[in-house]
């Protein structure tokens, strides 16, 4: 059952195409994964589903609600979380604190603390004194107390190392078994396959790729292919 919907999205930027008709499943319960090469417009379609940069054209749908024209904090309200890439916390305030302010709308610490025990250990401490991963957990945390319907997640393993984000894919997943809908992109190619349900290639702008994430986990120059561009499936 697809919980976000995305239909023919045109994203523009300086007046520019950079995604060209993009059309993506997610649904409830599951992780799909979004890969590309750099520069490919992943980033750019994660911004125009979340409404940080207006899409040019297409259709988006949460639930069976159309939420395209919706201004970003609107689209948030609605279900939909976005964690950007180099999302940073308040270093100056404690672990507690970064998740109290993130819990305007009666979201639950003690269920982000279940999915991250690591920040219980840390909760009086200044995050800025937190490790790159438990920092992530924080900023993935926080996303989660407005209790969203899909969780987009843009890069999360930036700079850190590969047990870390390891460790991170196993809370979405274990997200996604609870009930949330999860659209990641992420670099490591074959660690984000390893968690997703489902999968899609970018290149250049357009989906070249749409389809079952294990098939592609089991063939690497298949994957290769698509992330050069060289083939659409
Ligand atoms: N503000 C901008 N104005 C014009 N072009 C831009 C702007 N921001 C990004 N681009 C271009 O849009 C294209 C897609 O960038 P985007 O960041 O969406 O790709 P990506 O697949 O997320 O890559 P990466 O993995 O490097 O983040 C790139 O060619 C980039 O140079």
């Amino acid at each position: 059952m697809s919980i976000l919907s995305i239909q023919d999205v045109w994203v523009e930027r300086s007046g520019l195409p950079i995604v060209r008709g993009a059309t993506v499943s997610v649904a409830k319960g599951q992780v799909t994964v979004l890969l590309g090469a750099n520069g490919a417009g992943k980033t750019t379609l994660l911004e125009g589903i979340s409404g940080a940069i207006p899409i040019a054209r297409g259709a988006i749908s949460l639930g069976s609600a159309r939420i395209e024209k919706l201004r970003a904090w609107r689209r948030a309200r609605a279900g939909l979380a976005h964690v950007e890439q180099n999302r940073t916390v308040f270093r100056d305030l404690s672990t507690a604190d970064n998740l109290w302010a993130a819990c305007r709308t009666g979201g639950n610490i003690d269920e982000v603390l279940e999915l991250f025990p690591e920040l219980r250990k840390q909760i009086s401490a200044p995050a800025g004194l937190l490790s790159g991963g438990e920092q992530q957990m924080l900023v993935v945390g926080r996303a989660l107390l407005g209790k969203p319907k899909v969780l987009l997640v843009d890069e999360m393993s930036l700079g850190l190392a590969p047990i870390v984000v390891e460790r991170l894919a196993r809370a979405l997943r274990q997200l996604a078994d609870s009930g949330v809908g999860v659209l990641l992109v992420e670099q490591f190619a074959s660690l984000a396959l390893g968690i997703a349900d489902r999968a899609y290639v970018m290149a250049k702008g357009e989906m070249v790729y749409a389809g079952d994430g294990s098939a592609l986990l089991a063939d690497e120059s298949l994957l290769r292919a698509l992330y050069l561009g060289d083939t659409r499936v």
